[in-house]
């Protein structure tokens, strides 16, 4: 399986002296999405010049392995920067190509992925258009079919969602996760939390210029911070609702429904037996990815809302 090993006392820009990361301690293996999350300019994109070579971290190291380590190394790790990365003056079909081609594939093997990945992300049809004929969240396809193409073995991709709509995000992350499933190691920076918890079981999450998390997703989200609620719908005439109201110290919607912290449940559960009002529904409330992201934030403890 692939595997990125990372070492780096500090990460950023040579030139500019500029230290965007200290203490980075990452290893990376197939077999999982992670989901790498931060503010802007947290050094997500920083962080993904570094796994990739194009940047050199300024102390520690960086070692990449691969299983089939005879192919070129442009074919083993797609890599999609932050802001589309094209040839302009070719066309949709031939910046696809390019990818698997350089990656060192057969023609016949690379006239098959491409097919595949035009299809995957939409663009068979704006195959023969010129590249600044076509609209943002197209020329992001593009980079990314020509990526996906290559049939990596590493995929790190900075905000590959921008610009895409919903459809394309679903079978974009739904053909990661696959081959993530086959061993690929895929690596997403992006701010769409939503997207990311639904497909990546690993996060880093970066603050303050320090990894500040590294582990699984559910990990992230559960913690002592957020105290786990419960989604409550009753039915019960109008004095039994305002005496409801009058326990719970706020106001129960018209539907009949309350959220409370979980903690008050019993407490809340003997007042309906007692004033025989029915619960219609009972519903545990899951914190979010989104959730948890902003309460550390925030520096906050708060109940799911
Ligand atoms: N070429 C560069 N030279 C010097 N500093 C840079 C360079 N590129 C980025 N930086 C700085 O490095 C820090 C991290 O930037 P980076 O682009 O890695 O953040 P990011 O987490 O990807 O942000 P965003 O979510 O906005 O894409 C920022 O302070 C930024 O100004």
């Amino acid at each position: 399986m692939p595997k990125i090993e990372l070492h780096a006392p500090q990460l950023g820009y040579r030139d500019e002296h500029k230290v965007v990361l200290r203490d980075a301690d990452l290893t990376l293996t197939g077999g999982n999405v992670y989901a790498l999350v931060g503010s802007n300019g947290a050094g997500k994109s920083t962080l993904l010049k570094t796994l990739i070579g194009v940047l050199q971290p300024l102390t520690g190291t960086v070692c990449v392995t691969v299983p089939d380590s005879q192919r070129p190394a442009f074919g083993q790790i797609g890599f999609c920067p932050q802001f589309p990365l094209v040839d302009w003056y070719t066309r949709v079909y031939d910046n696809v190509r390019l990818g698997p081609l350089l990656a060192g594939q057969s023609w016949k093997t690379s006239r098959q992925n491409v097919a595949r990945s035009l299809r995957l992300l939409g663009i068979e049809k704006l195959q023969k258009a010129a590249m600044d004929h076509i609209s943002g969240g197209q020329q992001q396809r593009v980079q990314l079919a020509r990526e996906l193409a290559k049939r990596p073995e590493i995929y790190l991709l900075d905000e590959p969602t921008t610009g895409l709509d919903v459809e394309t995000i679903e079978r974009l992350f739904t053909y990661l996760q696959q081959q993530a499933q086959a061993g690929a190691l895929v690596l997403i920076a992006s701010h769409d939390l939503t997207s990311v918890e639904a497909y990546a079981n690993q996060l880093i999450f970066l603050d303050q210029g320090v990894v500040q998390y590294q582990g699984s997703v559910a990990g992230f989200v559960q913690n002592d911070l957020i105290e786990p609620s419960v989604h409550v719908t009753i039915c019960g005439n109008s004095q039994q609702l305002a005496d409801l109201n009058k326990f719970l110290s706020r106001t129960v919607t018209a539907d009949g429904s309350f959220r409370i912290p979980q903690r008050q449940l019993e407490q809340v559960l003997s007042f309906l037996t007692k004033h025989q009002l029915r619960i219609v529904k009972l519903e545990a409330i899951h914190p979010s990815l989104r959730t948890r992201y902003l309460q550390l934030k925030r520096g906050e403890a708060t109940h799911e809302s």
